[in-house]
């Protein structure tokens, strides 16, 4: 028997390249050969901020056409990058097991900030959630707008044009920049502390892969696809996703969502939304967070398509909650 050839496309970035080569390796692994395809994206030739240039999806949408095109057989993303609505077509066959899922600010330690200091980030996310938490902690700091790959943004603390960034954990993990399991630690000679999820809550998906495919995809492929999967992680990531999904809010919006998975895959789902913030000090932090939360005990016996059901049940139910506390728009 010949062994299955995958075509495994992502965009060009180190980090989408050094993530298609992880789910590369998993399927060499599993008994398949593989090559990479590198895919420019509109997000990556386009340098303006990312709110600026607007629409959901701007790094996926080319990754898909390529699968579309049947030029490539499995595209990966960030999922916390990719649309909630499925692509006509497309179907997500594996989401393996999620990295860690916080933040990071790296450049200083949580108890160095000062008054007087930038962060930067461009996330709507980050800045409602640190406005609050620096405001709580009497801290006036200036939140500035940056974008950028990874590297690009470490520099921007390691040449002080800001005295701290803030990333994902994931991120700096998988490009091998972060390692190691203390919450305080130096990366690349600069301070690093991961933020906790009490403190800022990640975006829904942030941390986990998503391997997409043509719904036509032959079998073989759907079974390498099936062996990548990792329950626990589909569920947290479905009722995040869910929950942004219902809220109608995109990856833009100032909104995090994080759900864990226990014993017995007993689900809970924490959610923050905020305001878009115009102003970018700590000290004006007084637009509004609400934070709701909800779990969802498993029943037993229960089936993984019934666990998945219930998974979404719960971020839609979180949402409704959040729409009805949560003062005005959050998109
Ligand atoms: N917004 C871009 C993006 N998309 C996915 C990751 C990193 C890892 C992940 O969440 O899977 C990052 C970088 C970051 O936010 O620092």
């Amino acid at each position: 028997m010949t062994r299955p050839h995958v075509r495994v496309g992502a965009r060009k970035s180190d980090l989408a390249r050094t993530q298609a080569e992880w789910i590369a390796a998993r399927l060499e692994e599993l008994g398949a050969t593989t090559e990479f395809v590198g895919v420019v994206t509109t997000g990556d030739t386009d340098r303006r901020h990312l709110t600026e240039i607007g629409g959901t999806g701007i790094f996926a949408t080319a990754v898909r056409s390529e699968l579309l095109e049947g030029t490539i057989d499995v595209a990966v993303h960030s999922l916390k990058d990719l649309p909630v609505d499925p692509a006509p077509g497309l179907v997500v066959a594996a989401i393996p097991a999620r990295e860690d899922p916080r933040d990071v600010l790296v450049g200083r330690h949580l108890d160095e900030l000062r008054s007087g200091m930038r962060i930067g980030t461009g996330s709507p996310r980050r800045v409602v959630q640190l406005a609050h938490l620096l405001a709580e902690r009497g801290l006036e700091i200036e939140i500035v707008p940056i974008r950028g790959n990874v590297g690009t943004r470490i520099d921007l603390a390691r040449r002080g044009e800001v005295d701290a960034v803030v990333l994902a954990s994931a991120g700096l993990r998988r490009l091998g920049i972060l390692t190691g399991h203390e919450d305080r630690t130096i990366l690349a000679g600069l301070a690093a502390e991961s933020i906790p999820v009490r403190d800022v809550l990640p975006a829904a998906g942030q941390a986990a892969l998503a391997c997409e495919v043509a719904q036509t995809a032959d079998p073989e492929l759907m079974a390498l696809m099936a062996a990548l999967d990792d329950l626990p992680t589909r569920l947290a990531v479905t009722a995040e996703r869910r929950f942004l999904g219902t809220m109608e809010a995109g990856c833009l919006a100032p909104v995090g969502a994080h759900a864990t998975v226990g014993e017995g895959l007993d689900l809970t789902l924490r959610a923050v939304a905020g305001q878009m913030i115009r102003s970018t000090s700590s000290s004006d932090a007084g637009t509004p967070l609400t934070l709701v939360e909800g779990d969802a005990p498993a029943p037993d016996g229960e089936s993984p398509a019934d666990a998945v059901g219930r998974a979404a049940d719960l971020g839609d139910r979180l949402a409704r909650t959040m729409v009805l506390r949560h003062p005005a728009e959050t998109a």
